[in-house]
């Protein structure tokens, strides 16, 4: 079965252990959103409450986004993913742009054993030319769209609306379960950087050494996370820290608290480590909504949540920036670690 190319392997203590990798039935809550009537709203915000800060994560069912389109899109990722490879590079992220397809993507500088297609949900938005602070310059950056299949764009696009809209009644109701206003959150999407990722991984002959996403968190607002019926996504379970993976369930999403989730509410909601292993036999397609903001938008903890006894954990910092230099630090395997939110605690703070 020949070699593993060594940027895969994983450091020993990163590596997945396989005996342990069936899904389980007492995992990450789930959440019906059909109760989203007038009288269930204050209800369902206490049990997405509840589930942001128990696990970080939780299922949602009959989130409202049509069946049809979420096979569509399933069915299109996959033709694209099945292409040759000439054809998947004629849009492939490069230096000057980071949306398309890419089948090099470093998590904290391993490889990851997958391929994968990057777009925004606004086609085309500005953001900080560089990460430098003092450097003010913008530039735009744009989609790039495959030539096939044919209905790609199409299908995705249409994707990018449901979905999105799923992702505000959410954030209204996060914002619900943290006693603030519902309409709390909006103001911050204006310009929003939120982007759609298809992940496909394909079969892997060394399971035990490579990971389809090493370890990692997501630096956005949120994350709803389509994935099909072949177990992978494993998170870290906060009581114990123990990797579980998540069981797929036909229809419904895995919607996950980003590390802007986590300052914005001082870290009463924690944006909680996951990863996804591989396997030999079957190809896995994952297809995350990252909810990010406007690159304007300075994140910092809420202020109606903060008091004497619950002091600002974290440091204000400009989303856009940090977008920035998340985005160069994917293309490339960096000799540096890269920006995480802890980087951003304030010093000195009383816990
Ligand atoms: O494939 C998955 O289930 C998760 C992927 C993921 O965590 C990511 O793309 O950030
Ligand atoms: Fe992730």
């Amino acid at each position: 079965m020949g070699e593993l190319d060594s940027a895969f392997i994983q450091d020993i203590e990163h590596r997945p252990n396989l005996k342990s990798t069936e899904p389980v039935n007492d995992g990450i809550p789930t959440i019906d959103l059909s109760a989203l009537t007038l009288a269930d709203t204050h209800k369902l915000a206490s049990e997405i409450g509840l589930a942001c800060q128990e696990w970080g994560f939780f299922q949602i069912i009959n989130h409202g986004v049509p069946l049809d389109l979420q096979r569509k899109v399933e069915k299109v990722a996959r033709e694209f993913f099945e292409l040759p490879s000439e054809e998947k590079r004629k849009v492939r992220r490069n230096e000057v742009n980071p949306l398309g397809y890419y089948e090099s993507e470093h998590t904290k500088n391993v490889r990851d054993w997958k391929e994968l297609f990057d777009f925004l949900v606004k086609d085309k938005i500005m953001i900080p030319a560089s990460p430098e602070t003092d450097d003010k310059e913008l530039r735009t950056i744009t989609n790039q769209w495959p030539q096939y299949p044919p209905e790609f764009r199409e299908v995705f696009q249409e994707y990018a609306k449901e979905v999105e809209k799923l992702a505000f009644k959410l954030l209204e109701l996060i914002a619900l379960s943290l006693g603030l206003p519902e309409n709390r959150f909006s103001g911050y999407f204006n310009g929003q950087t939120t982007s759609i990722r298809i992940n496909y991984y394909p079969p892997c002959p060394f399971p035990h050494l490579a990971l389809g996403v090493g370890r990692h968190k997501d630096a956005g607002v949120l994350t709803i996370l389509a994935q099909d019926d072949v177990a992978g996504l494993q998170v870290k379970r906060k009581s114990d820290g123990e990797w579980i993976t998540v069981k797929p369930t036909p229809n419904a999403y895995i919607v996950n608290v980003g590390d802007v989730f986590q300052v914005w509410s001082n870290e009463k909601y924690q944006s909680v480590e996951h990863r996804v292993v591989v396997n030999t036999v079957k190809e896995r397609l994952s297809i995350p909504f990252f909810v990010q903001p406007g690159p304007h938008v300075m994140v910092k903890p809420v202020v109606e949540l903060l008091n004497g006894e619950n002091r600002p954990k974290y440091k204000e910092y400009n989303w856009g920036k940090f977008f920035v230099n998340r985005s160069r630090s994917d293309f490339k395997k960096l000799k540096v670690e890269n920006i995480q939110i802890e980087h951003l605690k304030t010093v000195n703070q009383e816990k």
